[in-house]
């Protein structure tokens, strides 16, 4: 059991819908992105219908005998299926891969459904190909934030980025009473994306490390999606945005299920922060890295299973790492 926190961040807020060309606002962005590495989104266009459809056929898929989950992984070929005493006893999870979501949600359903469905891979294909439209949005607005005219110059760098969708269930231990003890669901972690989109529905539980190490909640808020930073887009703006800590705590005898959407650089990328984004006078802080290399580095991370802390981008190409 760890000790509780109650503290929560107000995170900054984005119109995604509305152009950004205030000054203030793209500054505060940057500044957000730079203390935190969290930030929130509204008006992205996403309805609650879509999201109420796909938590209700995820539960589903979730109830379903291990036996019949465990044939997606992870010890199978497709190993789309993560499951329970991985990341943390009480957390599973399934990916939907893009760009072609809809064959990849399928492959897992033909194996999971006995009857011939495809309203599963339906929805996770719109929601697939809206992820991928607001992670090029996001990732303009936050080319802008790092300097004037940047979204046009550095765009060709992520242009071969690709997406994947993590459908993420969490069951608490009957023995976690309401509000009274709390146990880690998913534990410390930085995503190896450039960014991630999040969705939480409403039991809560996301917290994010300040950068003095306090856990704070992220609390769910209606109509809100959440944008965390990875560790590629640390890298890449030389740690002028930062891939924040974070873990899930579950505090409710309830299921808790969330949507993650990982926006990725191309495997084969080489990662180098540009010298415009470096900013003259200023020193590189990572060494010019190959992004496969580095999720095989993490994978291979014993220390720190399936994407923990353990080791983090600064410990594979920082030039100056981490103390371990
Ligand atoms: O469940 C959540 O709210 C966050 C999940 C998460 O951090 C992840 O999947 O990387
Ligand atoms: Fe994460």
């Amino acid at each position: 059991m760890s000790e509780k926190s109650q503290n929560s961040v107000k995170l900054h807020n984005l119109d995604i819908s509305e152009p950004v060309s205030q000054p203030s606002s793209l500054s505060s962005l940057a500044e957000t992105c730079k203390t935190w590495g969290f930030f929130q989104i509204t008006n992205h266009g996403i309805s609650s219908d879509l999201y109420t459809k796909i938590s209700s056929i995820s539960k589903e898929l979730f109830n379903l005998p291990s036996e019949t989950k465990l044939k997606l992984g992870p010890f199978s070929s497709t190993k789309t299926y993560t499951p329970h005493f991985i990341a943390s006893p009480f957390f599973e999870s399934l990916r939907v891969s893009g760009p072609n979501f809809f064959a990849s949600a399928q492959s897992s359903a033909d194996i999971l459904f006995h009857q011939q469905t495809s309203l599963f891979s339906e929805m996770l294909q719109e929601y697939g190909s809206k992820m991928v439209k607001l992670s090029k949005k996001i990732m303009e607005i936050l080319l802008m934030s790092l300097g004037d005219g940047f979204e046009r110059k550095y765009e060709p760098e992520f242009k071969n980025c690709h997406g994947y969708i993590r459908i993420n269930n969490y069951s608490p231990p009957e023995s976690v009473e309401e509000d009274h003890e709390e146990v880690e669901g998913l534990g410390m972690h930085t995503d190896m994306s450039c960014v991630t989109i999040v969705y939480q529905d409403k039991i809560g539980g996301l917290q994010v490390r300040s950068e003095e190490g306090k856990w704070m909640d992220i609390s769910p808020c209606e109509g809100t999606l959440l944008v965390n930073i990875g560790d590629m887009l640390q890298a890449w703006t030389n740690e002028r945005f930062r891939s924040s800590e974070h873990r899930v705590v579950l505090r409710r005898p309830k299921n808790r299920f969330s949507l993650a959407f990982f926006w990725c650089f191309a495997d084969e990328k080489v990662v180098l922060a540009p010298e415009g984004v470096v900013g003259e006078g200023n020193m590189r802080m990572y060494k010019p890295f190959v992004c496969f290399d580095y999720l095989r580095f993490r994978e291979n991370d014993e220390r720190g299973k399936f994407e923990k802390v353990g080791f983090t981008v600064k410990d594979f190409a920082g030039v100056k790492p981490n103390a371990v």
